[in-house]
């Protein structure tokens, strides 16, 4: 009898077949445990393939499925299901490897161009990029020897690109700095310390991976191995999202601990901080709470939370569901202050612009006019909001800790008469700002100590929380064991929003820190790039502290490096877009996968109309709008918490990222600062939305957060 075990990428196939093909492939899984050798299956040796442990089996007249199968082995690895030239392409173009440090099996696509040997001349072979170096030369820095004539061949820094995947680290880094001029010796020694790094690593390899059979008992997060019958059926009946709950040793730690009071879970995008936060909440649920209790989930968007409910609703039954909120942190603050102070909102200000005129009067009534506009908003928000002052007496001492500018005593004063003008208009209109209402709801909670509405709460995305929304929340949740989780990763705040836990009386000790940081969404390739983009600014632990985690970080998953491409006016970029949507229809990818994003709105909903214009399905995503039929476009400050398999960053182009009026709002050199903080924050959340792939496209002239490379 052969053993059978299921990859991820299989059941991610086999939930896209028609429902009369995954009925005959759950047939051929049945007849392979029971039967291997009948001979309707045709379990045979794919020849084509780069790797000769993949073999084809016959599900139907037309479609396939892929495996691996090393000669001798017991148990056969189910990869992928489809039509069979799909199936075949598939599998032509795979390669495959055990990952000794994250247990995972990695399948990563080759192009073409490795497949084969290149078809030089004679003399062509004589001017290659590494043809004055001898074998003895090569081998020596580490190329193996069956590589030899394919390196000596190659003839462009492309072509050694290209062949990245099949030289080991050391060799390519090696080759990659004789292109750039270092000198033979430099590289001889720079290989040889860098093999005695390798070496450790190898050996690691060899012990942790003894045997294919052994690989797959490993993967269990990723590979599950069918024990019966039932088992098959049960496994095929459930969503992939369910089939999926399978935790790192990390991740579950974090999610069975027991925690003398809040604990911060840090990680960089797609590490599995959302997946963590949830099943926390659904162990709370199950293992803590009284009847009478309840668990608070929140996040800042609506979008963010509506994505979390669908993945609670798949992890916890309805009954436990009662006893879960999830709502973001302003829509709940409105809840309370509507439900304890009815009639004090009317109405709350988003945007800020619609009430220059108010901030204009105020500052005329100081004798300053638009020209100290940015300075006076920056000071508001930065000081006076982001500390909650109410009153004169404290904003006239309070330290200006990390604001650029410094002020008079008169110009304070002259300020604060600004800010009272301005809190006093809006008032009479009725209209508040959604810090206020966030204050407003916290102080009620202050003054009623005994109304516990919440025994804990789980919060995803935390660094984009103001400390009015973090005071809440200690607020909402009396000081006890097992209280808090806050997820989030400063790398992607995306709103001027610094604060501590500690300045909000949230305390974090010692042992109640977390980081993780293997990255199971998106590919080494599409990491590595977006966190490039990050450049060198300080990013924080949300805590006071530097968080030093990111260069731990890695992706189990390999793939290609996100396409860069710069079109002279917009049209050229518009029609590229469609050209790549074009072949992921053709490649049978689901326009529900695929994401275009935008810097702002109004290019958003051009490209969605655009799109639905040339007959593509498209749908704009709006916060009232979070469900729609297509390719989803929206803003990049939106895509936050979701993911995709394919994304598009477009327009990325100069004075959008970052958008003119913004940098015209910069007030001095700090705010400048910040500013390109923001925005290559923002660039890198939106560019690790994706799975598979990502295009960076732009018009014009580019922008310097992204630049193209000639
Ligand atoms: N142990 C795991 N096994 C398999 N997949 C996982 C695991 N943990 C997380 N994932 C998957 O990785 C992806 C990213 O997870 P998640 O959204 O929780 O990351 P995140 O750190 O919150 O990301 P971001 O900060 O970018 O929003 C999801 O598709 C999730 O299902």
């Amino acid at each position: 009898m052969l053993k059978v075990a299921m990859h991820e990428s299989f059941l991610k196939s086999f939930n896209k077949l028609p429902s009369s093909e995954r009925k005959r492939t759950e047939d051929m899984i049945r007849k392979l445990r029971n039967n291997p050798q009948n001979t309707g299956l045709n379990v045979e040796k794919y020849k084509e393939a780069m790797d000769s442990r993949v073999c084809s089996i016959r599900t139907s007249h037309s479609y396939r499925a892929i495996g691996l199968l090393p000669d001798q082995g017991k148990t056969l690895l189910l990869l992928w299901v489809d039509h069979h030239d799909e199936a075949y392409r598939w599998a032509r173009k795979k390669r495959f490897s055990m990952n000794p440090q994250s247990d995972a099996i990695s399948i990563w696509s080759t192009t073409e161009e490795q497949i084969g040997q290149p078809d030089i001349s004679q003399d062509e072979k004589l001017y290659t990029l590494f043809s004055r170096y001898t074998d003895r030369e090569l081998l020596d820095i580490g190329v193996s020897d069956d590589l030899l004539d394919k390196v000596k061949s190659l003839q462009s820094i492309e072509d050694l690109l290209r062949t990245k995947e099949l030289l080991s680290e050391a060799s390519f880094a090696g080759l990659q700095f004789l292109t750039e001029g270092d000198s033979y010796d430099d590289v001889y020694q720079f290989v040889q310390e860098y093999r005695v790094d390798e070496l450790a690593f190898i050996q690691r390899k060899e012990q942790q991976v003894e045997n294919f059979e052994q690989s797959i008992r490993k993967a269990d997060k990723e590979i599950v191995l069918v024990t019966s019958d039932e088992h098959l059926q049960a496994i095929l009946d459930q969503p992939l999202e369910k089939w999926r709950i399978f935790l790192h040793p990390d991740q579950q730690d974090i999610v069975d601990n027991h925690y003398a009071g809040p604990v911060r879970v840090l990680g960089g995008a797609g590490t599995g901080k959302t997946v963590v936060a949830l099943h926390r909440a659904c162990k709370l649920v199950r293992n803590l709470l009284m009847q009478d209790e309840k668990i608070l989930i929140t996040a800042f968007n609506l979008s963010l939370t509506d994505t979390l409910r669908k993945t609670m609703q798949g992890l916890c039954t309805v009954e436990e569901m009662k006893q879960v909120d999830i709502i973001s942190i302003d829509r709940l603050a409105r809840q309370i202050v509507d439900k304890h102070l009815p009639g004090v909102v009317k109405n709350v200000a988003i945007d800020r612009k619609k009430f220059e005129y108010i901030w204009l009067e105020a500052l005329s009534s100081v004798g300053w006019d638009r020209r100290s506009l940015s300075f006076v908003q920056d000071e508001y928000d930065q000081m006076i909001q982001y500390h909650g002052i109410e009153i004169w007496e404290e904003y006239q001492h309070k330290a200006r800790k990390g604001r650029g500018s410094r002020i008079s005593s008169s110009d304070r004063k002259k300020v604060w008469q600004i800010v009272e003008n301005y809190r006093r208009e809006m008032r009479k209109i009725g209209w508040m700002e959604y810090i206020d209402v966030l204050r407003l709801a916290r102080k009620w909670l202050e003054a009623h100590p005994n109304v516990e509405i919440y025994r804990s709460v789980i919060v995803d995305e935390v660094q984009d929380f103001h400390p009015e929304a973090l005071k809440l929340l200690r607020a909402l949740v009396p000081n006890q064991d097992n209280d808090m989780l806050l997820a989030g990763d400063s790398h992607q705040r995306i709103y001027a929003r610094h604060t501590t836990f500690r300045e909000c009386g949230i305390d974090i000790r010692g042992q109640r820190s977390k980081r993780l940081s293997l990255n199971y969404r998106t590919t080494e390739e599409i990491r590595s790039h977006a966190v490039q983009i990050l450049g060198d600014h300080h990013y924080d632990d949300l805590d006071g502290g530097e968080d030093k985690g990111r260069k731990q970080e890695r992706s189990i998953l390999r793939g290609i490096a996100p396409n860069r491409v710069h079109f002279s006016c917009a049209e050229g970029e518009f029609c590229y877009v469609v050209e790549q949507i074009s072949q992921l229809l053709e490649q049978r990818v689901s326009l529900e996968e695929v994401a275009i994003l935008a810097r702002t709105n109004g290019l958003a909903e051009q490209i969605s109309h655009k799109l639905t214009e040339a007959g593509i399905f498209a749908w704009m995503m709006t916060n009232q709008v979070t469900e729609g039929k297509g390719i989803m476009c929206t803003t990049m400050h939106r895509s936050k918490g979701l993911e995709f398999r394919v994304v598009f960053l477009i327009a990325v182009n100069e004075n959008i990222l970052p958008p003119i009026s913004v940098q015209r709002m910069a007030s001095d050199e700090k705010s400048r600062e910040e500013i390109d903080r923001l925005e290559r924050s923002l660039l890198y959340v939106a560019a690790t939305r994706a799975r598979d792939c990502v295009h960076v496209t732009s018009y014009g002239t580019s922008s310097m957060l992204w630049p193209v490379k000639n």
